[in-house]
């Protein structure tokens, strides 16, 4: 490139470098608070957990979809005192707008669902791979960033929807070596919760709160929980018979406590067939105190989660069949489940299931003669145009250090151009792993 003299290349009277404007201010290096960066290692853990996520969607037929990480923060405005509403990562645009940084991905799927409106053929099965986001005092530490694999199905009614999604999830962790014996699912139903609401006509409006409380069980002193719930009006006796029927942990036993006339038993039922068929039923358990964390969670609930009990949980989903009628859609039944990055990298390991990703490539190539940098040019895109993988050496750099960066970067092979044999149109070859050496005609190389 020019040096800015107003000529050509010049060379010892060349002008001085110009002086920089304003002086140079160190930057904080450092990612802003609570967000990671992927330098090559991490990027290659991620892009094999998404390789992953992306695999069993395929194999499930959902269709891969995505959507502005920055929303209209009335997507994620809801009244029912979630955690995820209390940190959202909102402002106001430039635009005097009220936007936010999605929290998660199922307001947007459904915002899309709507806009699409008939001109999708139902069932959607749907899945994204995307960063959300939240604001948190940094007090706690905790990561303001994480990315999340959700799949959906849209217009199934059926609990045969949540069992395809379960299903998924096994796949998923078979996939990566995690069995039944480190992970399980805790499986309810929402509509237990609203048919004893419902025993103690509690008023349909409070369900979404009542499940927000009700999701802090294990996280909060069980007198903070019913402190709560009374003062969204539930009497004591009602406190206690709800806590009374979220401590049953078998199916028969809420059975018996609500009849067999209900929809949760019934779903619960069917659930638990189906994962009979699917082959996942050692995977499952009932467990009435799941109710996850979400207000618009509607009938099944699930979550993932280690049996050791370190770890919070793994992932989360359930159905949610008034979210698309809140937004102003058709009232359409739907499903799905989010799954994190960071909670199953903690899990792999524990279980010292992390893969082994190194870089690898198979030829590196070098000049031997700053004149024949050109040639190894050449050398590299018709082993690219062969769909090899080649690190081009791009300066003249010595021999020992040649070796050393073959080393670093896992090179298969070294292939030398050098005068000698580039005048007899061929190159030199070195098998790194064993050390053996030849030389090869170039259109022989392969
Ligand atoms: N919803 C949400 C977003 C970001 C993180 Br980190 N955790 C939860």
């Amino acid at each position: 490139s020019e040096n800015g003299s107003g000529g050509g290349r010049s060379g010892a009277l060349s002008a001085p470098p110009p002086v920089l404007e304003e002086a140079v201010q160190k930057i904080d290096v450092n990612p802003p608070k609570g967000t990671r960066d992927f330098p090559p290692e991490e990027m290659r853990l991620r892009n094999w957990l998404f390789h992953n996520f992306r695999e069993v969607s395929r194999l499930y037929g959902f269709e891969e979809v995505d959507f502005p990480v920055l929303e209209s923060e009335a997507l994620f405005i809801r009244k029912a005192g979630e955690e995820i509403r209390d940190q959202l990562y909102c402002f106001e645009d430039r635009g005097n707008r009220r936007v936010a940084l999605r929290p998660e991905l199922t307001p947007s799927l459904a915002r899309l669902v709507i806009q699409k409106g008939k001109s999708v053929p139902l069932p959607l099965k749907w899945f994204a791979v995307g960063q959300c986001w939240r604001y948190e005092r940094m007090t706690r530490g905790r990561r303001r960033e994480h990315y999340q694999w959700n799949m959906d199905i849209i217009g199934v009614p059926e609990v045969t929807a949540e069992a395809e999604l379960i299903s998924s999830i096994v796949t998923f962790f078979k996939r990566i070596g995690i069995t039944a014996s480190d992970v399980g699912f805790k499986v309810s139903s929402r509509k237990v919760l609203q048919e004893v609401l419902k025993c103690y006509s509690i008023s349909e409006n409070l369900f979404g709160k009542v499940c927000i409380i009700i999701d802090k069980i294990e996280k909060i002193p069980i007198d903070e929980i019913k402190k709560e719930l009374k003062s969204v009006g539930m009497s004591e006796e009602a406190v206690e018979e709800l806590l009374q029927v979220l401590s049953i942990k078998s199916l028969t036993k809420l059975e018996e406590i609500l009849g067999g006339a209900g929809e949760a038993v019934a779903d619960l039922k069917q659930l638990f067939s189906l994962a009979e068929n699917f082959g996942y039923s050692e995977w499952i358990q009932f467990d009435a105190s799941v109710v996850r964390g979400l207000a618009y969670y509607t009938g099944i609930v699930f979550e993932g989660f280690d049996r050791e009990g370190k770890l919070r949980a793994i992932c989360g989903g359930g159905r949610y069949d008034r979210l698309l009628s809140t937004f102003g859609g058709d009232d359409l039944p739907a499903c799905g489940f989010g799954f994190g990055d960071a909670v199953i990298v903690e899990l792999l390991k524990e279980k010292g299931l992390l893969p082994e990703l190194s870089l690898q490539v198979e030829n590196i190539v070098c000049a031997l003669d700053p004149d024949l940098q050109g040639a190894a040019s050449t050398v590299a895109t018709i082993l690219r145009e062969k769909g090899q993988t080649v690190d081009l050496v791009l300066e003249n750099k010595p021999l020992k250090w040649v070796f050393k960066r073959a080393g670093r970067i896992n090179a298969q092979r070294l292939i030398l151009v050098g005068n000698t044999e580039w005048q007899k149109g061929m190159v030199g070859v070195k098998i790194l792993s064993s050390g053996e050496q030849y030389e090869v005609k170039l259109d022989e190389l392969e």
